[in-house]
């Protein structure tokens, strides 16, 4: 069955309807620009309500942060897996893997077929790929943007790990991103969201009904 993560959660409705829905992953923006953002102690408070183990795995999302802020935030909150979503160099991730001892899942923008070159550069580094949409231009966040990429371009080569599709899903059209795609695994933010930054609990509800039914 299709791994679905819920990101950007920001609230107690929010995590309850991705848990209730049986999400695989719950991610937290540690990135202050985003409108989902949390800080370390908000995320703490939320991931409290959890069970200590098991799913839903609890991702922290950074942008090239620095060993310091990511030891700060591990030191507050229990996060399962650290999804790398800035300008992260095969080097960096090599080194936050090793030195937090945690699963990094890497975020890459795909636009062309060339963007998918990066992968094999990756692999040997990271535990899971997350293939996004690249910042529409104008955009201020490096993700989170509601833009959808060519699907058509994950059929043309085998992703050298597992990995999520990302970038503009919504309860309507997951099921056929995974269709087209054979992705094991999704994440969205935008799309179960009533305004931006702000979840919407029965889109959470659809979006995992729908993705699970695919
Ligand atoms: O969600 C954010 O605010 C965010 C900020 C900075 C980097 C990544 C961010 N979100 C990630 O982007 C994907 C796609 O988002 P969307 O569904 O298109 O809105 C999302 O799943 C997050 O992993």
């Amino acid at each position: 069955m299709t791994l679905v993560k819920i990101c950007g959660l920001n609230d107690a409705a929010g995590l309850d309807a991705a848990r209730a829905g049986g999400a695989d992953m719950v991610g937290f923006v540690f990135f202050p620009p985003s409108p989902r953002a949390v800080t370390p102690a908000r995320a703490a408070a939320l991931a409290a309500a959890m069970p200590a183990e098991g799913a839903p795995l609890r991702v922290g999302l950074f942008v090239d942060a620095g060993d310091k802020e990511l030891a700060a935030t591990l030191e507050a909150v229990p996060l399962d897996i650290l999804q790398l979503h800035g300008e992260e160099t095969p080097e960096r991730c090599a080194a936050v893997r090793a030195r937090f001892g945690r699963p990094v899942m890497k975020a890459l923008g795909i636009a062309t077929e060339a963007d998918l070159a990066l992968l094999d550069a990756y692999a040997p580094v990271v535990d899971r790929f997350l293939l996004d949409a690249k910042p529409p231009p104008g955009a201020t966040l490096p993700g989170g943007n509601a833009a959808v990429f060519d699907w058509s371009l994950l059929t043309r080569r085998a992703i050298p790990r597992p990995w999520l599709l990302a970038g503009g899903l919504t309860p309507g059209n997951v099921a056929e991103a995974i269709r087209a795609t054979g992705a094991p695994g999704v994440d969205v933010s935008s799309g179960v969201e009533r305004a931006r930054g702000v979840k919407d609990p029965a889109r959470i509800a659809a979006f995992l009904a729908a993705a699970k039914g695919a």
